[in-house]
């Protein structure tokens, strides 16, 4: 998720601000020449440092003779290195003496927009302080309920400023030095790469919420990633058990034979192929230019039928199913799989042990490991027209999952999925680190395993990291983001700052673990030496093989590597992982995995790892690592933050992080406190709003006396708040736009969603109900320029808006009454009293101008 960073309106708090800009960072050397030709061409996400000289000098010593230049991109104007010491010292050490190096470099904000960003802080808390004493010793006397209200306010609204405000007062950049990394970990001398090995998690529910082809595509750029091909397995978990999936997944693993070597051999960016066939053009980075332009043709006839054949399962699997039920005749209306035998998920005729939350665990291993010798494919010809006879064609493991599902149990949504897929990887290939992605995120830039993989292997904190978070990112959001789903002022202001502090939350997808940090055991720094992962199926549930793995994963971090398990021999093992309850009186969803029983997962399993002790990176890269896509419309946006800002509050409450222990850094602490009690503030807006409308009633104003101090203070805090924000927008690299943007979506959420989000929490809490559910986000079908945009206007029932929209209605029209009501009563006693009619207004205060109306 990614919580709307929480503006804080009221009075005169007027908000955060500012988003940041990608990290920017031209790679200096541009290309990330080597051995193989598939890394040619990609710029490095990094500020990348020519590689120190490691030609010996005479004496055998290394030395860094070569100052250790780094490129500025103009978004980095404002930004300056801080650990140039450390890396001189590590290029000295240049891993002769088996230290690691230091994989990425770190930034901070220059003082010309530090110090007054710090400056304005504090000046603009000094403001409210002063403020509220002012305010405290100016009672509105003749209105003192609203008094105090307006003084709750005014209190939560300074406070949760300042928890905004505070956690971003030191943001950091991490930059990862992938020439260096490749330099330690690919150039060895045998030939072979030393990166350690990765599982990748993508999940799916649904081939038509979530369009197949979106998912099929994240799996496709997956598989055509820049990262060592025997190191890699994909998991496709499936929570819908659908067997369209399944062949989908088939199919993609046929084409993936030609898409993925076309990739490598060509040097293209990105590897999701409807986002790649839907940029024009892009000048040429790969070693066969003079085929391109034919193998490009090729590709582009050869994904058109492959989407035909996608399209295609929708009717065939059912013909083929009705087929082979008209001649079973009597029975369930099964669903057939291509091979005659019944589909164990669902079918499409649901029945017992076949439909929607009832059917058995799969597991199918659909790409096999490709062995560690590369494999060149087969030179041109009249079967395959494209010349892959210089490509290494060999594909990483793909396996399909789809747990067992029973009306008994709570499936617990996504994190149920991906515990299941923890357990599942752990006994086929168990890698030391894990990166996960909702089904509708593909890959944007093929070096992005690598550029995580800096922070993880970084000897300072690396081994400290539980994870590293990329940013989210959108197409198909409209080019003014009328919606603010890209939420920059998150992505690129606040969650620099939490960089700088204990790191950033983890938000759901494009996150790197570590899994034993995921497995519930310590860091390092709070490991006891004598640590044991204790055996105690309590905690992990009955599978020895499981629990045996995790030691292992812990072992391969640094070493390798033991061969992937042979699906069939441990069938039962799997079988047994896969089911309900599998779970019962473990830690899963507590203590181990995703956290349970809570609509955003993402944060409190963030949360759960920070309050463990271990750290987290950002990192973000040019071009961008991951890209997704927006929600549909304005409905299901708002419900994507009804579903955050739920979760959220309810998180506060269940996991509160005020009272978590002493390894949770204090200023995170502060952080999560802001991050999970923002929707609150909604109580003290919704008032605020109402105020007016008591006014009308009441026949006067309530308003702070006297007004021209009021107002003057009022002009103060909100100047600098701006002001703020102007600054932050600077450092951050953001748009006024963006800012706008933020501070508009949050007002629309603050009086549409927040309020209904806090009255379910406080249902919930009192009457002991259900939290917000996990309600899946329609997204964008893929569609041509011209209606690209057109799902975004189609005008949706939207009951959350109705506050928004109604209020501001509601006091015009009340106030037209009153006022008509009010008046004509008035003007007629007058006029049967006296004859005349006569107005008069009323000073106040130290105003001079009217603060209540009389007749
Ligand atoms: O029963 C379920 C429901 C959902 N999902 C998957 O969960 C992912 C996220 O669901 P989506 O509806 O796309 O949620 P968003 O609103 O886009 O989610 C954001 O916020 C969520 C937390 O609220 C995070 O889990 C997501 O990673 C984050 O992208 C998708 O891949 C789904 O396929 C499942 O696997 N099983
Ligand atoms: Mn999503």
């Amino acid at each position: 998720m990614a919580p709307q960073a929480p503006a804080n309106g009221g009075a005169g708090n007027g908000g955060t601000a500012a988003g940041g800009a990608a990290p920017s960072s031209a790679n200096e050397a541009g290309r990330h020449g080597g051995r193989n030709s598939e890394n040619n061409g990609v710029v490095a996400g990094g500020t990348t440092t020519a590689p120190p000289s490691v030609a010996a000098n005479g004496n055998g010593k290394q030395r860094a003779t070569r100052k250790r230049r780094l490129a500025v991109n103009p978004k980095d104007k404002y930004w300056t290195p801080i650990d140039e010491k450390e890396a001189a010292a590590a290029v000295e050490d240049g891993g002769e003496d088996g230290r690691r190096p230091l994989l990425f470099r770190t930034y901070r904000v220059k003082g010309i927009l530090l110090h007054p960003y710090r400056l304005l802080t504090l000046l603009r808390l000094i403001a409210i302080i002063l403020f509220f004493i002012w305010r405290i010793r100016h009672p509105h006397a003749d209105g003192m309920w609203l008094w105090w209200i307006s003084i709750g306010g005014d209190f939560w609204f300074g406070v949760t400023w300042l928890l905004n405000q505070v956690a971003k007062l030191n943001p950091i950049k991490r930059v990862p030095d992938l020439a260096l990394l490749k330099q330690q970990f690919d150039d060895l001398p045998d030939g072979n790469s030393n990166l350690p090995r990765l599982d990748v998690f993508i999940n799916t529910v649904d081939p038509i919420n979530e369009p197949m082809i979106y998912t099929m595509n994240s799996i496709l750029s997956i598989l055509a990633v820049d990262y060592p091909v025997d190191r890699t397995a994909t998991y496709l978990s499936d929570d819908g058990g659908s067997i369209i999936h399944y062949e989908g997944l088939l199919e993609t693993a046929n084409f993936a034979a030609l898409w993925v070597p076309f990739c490598r051999k060509h040097c293209i960016e990105p590897r999701a192929p409807e986002s790649y066939f839907a940029v024009k053009s892009r000048p040429y980075t790969g070693n066969a230019p003079d085929e391109f332009a034919d193998d490009h043709r090729r590709m582009s006839r050869e994904y058109d039928e492959f989407k035909m054949r996608l399209d295609a399962l929708f009717t065939k699997i059912p013909e083929r199913s009705d087929a082979h039920n008209a001649e079973a005749k009597e029975g369930a209306k099964a669903t057939w799989m291509a091979d005659g035998t019944q589909w164990p998920g669902t079918w499409f005729n649901p029945s017992e042990n076949h439909k929607k939350g009832q059917h058995a665990g799969i597991v199918k291993v659909m790409l096999n490991h490709p062995g560690n010798e590369p494999q060149f494919g087969a030179p041109a010809s009249s079967a395959n027209p494209l010349d892959f006879s210089a490509v290494d064609v060999r594909l990483p493991i793909l396996v399909y999952i789809s747990r067992e599902k029973s009306p008994d149990y709570d499936h617990q949504k996504k994190a149920g999925a991906m515990n299941v897929q923890l357990r599942v990887s752990a006994l086929l290939t168990n890698a030391p680190f894990i990166i996960n992605f909702d089904g509708d995120h593909y890959v944007n830039n093929s070096l992005a395993f690598r550029a995580a993989m800096c922070f993880m292997l970084d000897r300072r904190d690396g081994d400290n990291t539980a994870f590293v978070q990329f940013p989210q990112r959108f197409d198909d959001v409209d080019p003014t983001d009328r919606y603010c789903n890209h939420n920059r002022v998150f992505f690129d202001a606040t969650l620099l700052g939490l960089n700088g502090i204990q790191g950033p939350s983890y938000v759901g997808t494009g996150c790197m673990f570590r899994r034993i940090a995921v497995c519930g055991i310590d860091p390092p720094r709070w490991r006891s030496d004598d640590f044991k992962i204790v055996d105690n199926a309590n905690k992990f549930g009955n599978s020895m093989s499981f629990i045996n793995s995790i030691p292992s994963a812990a072992n391969q971090e640094w070493s390798m590597t033991s061969p992937p398990a042979d699906e069939e021999l441990i069938k039962e093992e799997l079988d047994n992982v896969m089911k309900c309850a599998y779970e019962d009186g473990t830690e899963f969803g507590k203590e181990i995995g995703w956290v349970y029983n809570i609509a955003t997962e993402d944060v409190v399993t963030g949360f759960r790892l920070h309050r463990t002790g271990w750290r987290s990176m950002y990192c973000r890269i040019e071009p961008d690592a991951f890209r997704g896509t927006a929600p549909i419309n304005l409905t299901e946006r708002l419900y994507q933050i009804l579903r955050w800002s739920g979760g959220s509050l309810e998180m506060f409450f269940s996991h509160c992080p005020l009272l978590a222990g002493r390894r949770l850094n204090f200023m995170q602490r502060i952080a999560y406190t802001n991050m999970t009690a923002y929707p609150i503030s909604s109580v003290f807006l919704v008032f605020y709003l109402l105020f007016p409308v008591i006014w009308i009633f009441r026949g006067e104003f309530y308003i702070q006396k006297p007004f021209p101090t009021y107002v003057l203070y009022l002009v103060i805090v909100i100047v600098m708040t701006e002001l703020i924000g102007m600054v932050e927008i600077k450092w951050a690299g953001l748009t006024l736009l963006d800012w706008i943007r933020n501070e508009q979506f949050y007002i629309i959420g603050a009086t549409a969603v927040y309020p209904l989000a806090t009255l379910h929490i406080v249902l919930k809490l009192v009457l002991r109900g259900k939290g917000v559910s996990f309600k899946l986000t329609a997204k964008q079908a893929i569609s041509t320029v011209n209606e690209k945009y057109a799902e975004m206007y189609i005008v949706q029932w939207a009951p959350l808006m109705i506050p928004t929209i109604v209020r501001p209605y509601i006091l015009f029209i009340l106030f037209v009454i009153a006022f008509v009501v009010v008046a004509a009563v008035v003007v007629a006693i007058h006029a049967a009293r006296t004859g005349s009619v006569r107005f008069h207004f009323r000073h106040s205060g130290g105003a001079s101008f009217p603060t209540s109306w009389g007749f």
